[in-house]
């Protein structure tokens, strides 16, 4: 039997990206697959997944106990708090779950030796001067921003092997989903026949849940370090998107009321222009993500499934 190429344990594995991880990497049986999170498997059976490890991330104790059992080469750290208002109303959860928690696992990485590749986001930045590219300054404007851009100086400023890898406003289709993304709660809102309001003035690159494993997936597999940019390659407003939704599932179109984000408030603010380059990522891993409307079209085919 192939030696395996390294053994990878997922944080935050019953969520959106979590999933994806689990079921990419499963496929290869060059790695050891080692899928945790905060309570039981939310995995779908059908993927014949046994292994689950249930891990508190914020519990310091419990992470130093799973790095002494299994000893990863590799940990993907994907859990988070992730509902950005949310965390500007519970402050200290975020901290806890998005910084904390983060302190952990740099500290069992250091034990053990073990190479970090953590998530970020396009919420470091302050939207001024979007797209970005890796080297821009961070600058947040809510408070799960910041909450990332520490959780970032800490691993970058701890000296063990890491990635850090930074995406943008993810879709997509799980099992048992903890939040929604936008392309699902406009379809929803479509097909109940709801009014939504979209704002034509926020610019993000939409990254396709898939996408996004596969580029965690190909820092593994290059032992790539340092900060990557891993998103889709469309740059959208929050309106094209719904529009592009209702396209693609033939919904009606005029329940789509174009707004902008002096009309649209949500509690937490959201940086106006981001998105990013992803050259970096193309030229160093191989990194190749699928349009928007490519990415619409694998995501219905799973709704599809999902509903037979
Ligand atoms: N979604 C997006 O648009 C973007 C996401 N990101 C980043 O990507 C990463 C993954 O995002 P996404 O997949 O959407 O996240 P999800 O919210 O789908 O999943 C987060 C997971 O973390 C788990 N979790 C919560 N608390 C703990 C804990 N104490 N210990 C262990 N696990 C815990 C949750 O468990 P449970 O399911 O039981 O609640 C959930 O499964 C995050 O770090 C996020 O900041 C960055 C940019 C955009
Ligand atoms: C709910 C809603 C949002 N929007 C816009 C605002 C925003 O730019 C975009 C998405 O809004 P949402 O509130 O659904 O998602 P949001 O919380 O902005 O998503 C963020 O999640 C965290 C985890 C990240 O790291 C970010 O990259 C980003 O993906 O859609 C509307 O225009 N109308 C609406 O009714």
């Amino acid at each position: 039997m192939r030696s395996k190429k390294g053994k990878i344990l997922i944080t935050g594995a019953n969520g959106l990206l979590g999933q994806k991880l689990v079921k990419l990497i499963s496929e290869d049986d060059n790695f050891e697959l080692i899928p945790s999170g905060l309570g039981e498997s939310r995995l779908p059976i059908s993927w014949g997944v046994e292994k689950w490890e249930k891990l508190d991330i914020c519990v310091e104790s419990q992470v130093m106990a799973i790095f002494e059992k299994l000893k990863p080469d590799f940990v993907i750290h994907t859990a988070a708090m992730t509902n950005v208002d949310q965390c500007e109303e519970y402050k200290e959860e975020c901290k806890e779950l998005n910084i904390q928690a983060v302190l952990n696992l740099v500290k069992a990485c250091e034990k053990f030796g073990s190479h970090l590749i953590h998530l970020s986001t396009d919420f470091i930045f302050d939207g001024n001067e979007g797209p970005y590219h890796e080297e821009a300054k961070a600058n947040p404007v809510n408070f799960y921003g910041w909450t990332k851009l520490e959780a970032e100086n800490i691993i970058l400023n701890s000296g063990i092997d890491s990635a850090i890898v930074r995406t943008v406003l993810v879709y997509g289709i799980a099992n048992d989903m903890s939040r929604s993304n936008i392309i699902l709660w406009v379809k929803d809102a479509l097909e109940k026949g709801k009014q939504i309001n979209l704002v034509n003035d926020q610019v993000r690159t939409p990254t396709l849940a898939e996408d996004l494993a596969e580029g965690c997936f190909l820092i593994v597999k290059h032992g790539a370090k340092g900060v990557y940019n891993i998103s889709g390659k469309d740059v959208l407003t929050p309106y094209q998107m719904a529009l592009a939704t209702a396209e693609f599932f033939n919904l009606d179109k005029s329940l789509i009321l174009e707004s902008d984000s002096s009309k649209f408030k949500q509690k937490a603010k959201r940086p106006m222009k981001t998105g990013f380059y992803i050259d970096k990522a193309k030229k160093d891993l191989g990194y190749n993500p699928k349009s928007f409307m490519d990415g619409i079209g694998i995501l219905a085919k799973q709704i599809k499934l999902a509903d037979s």
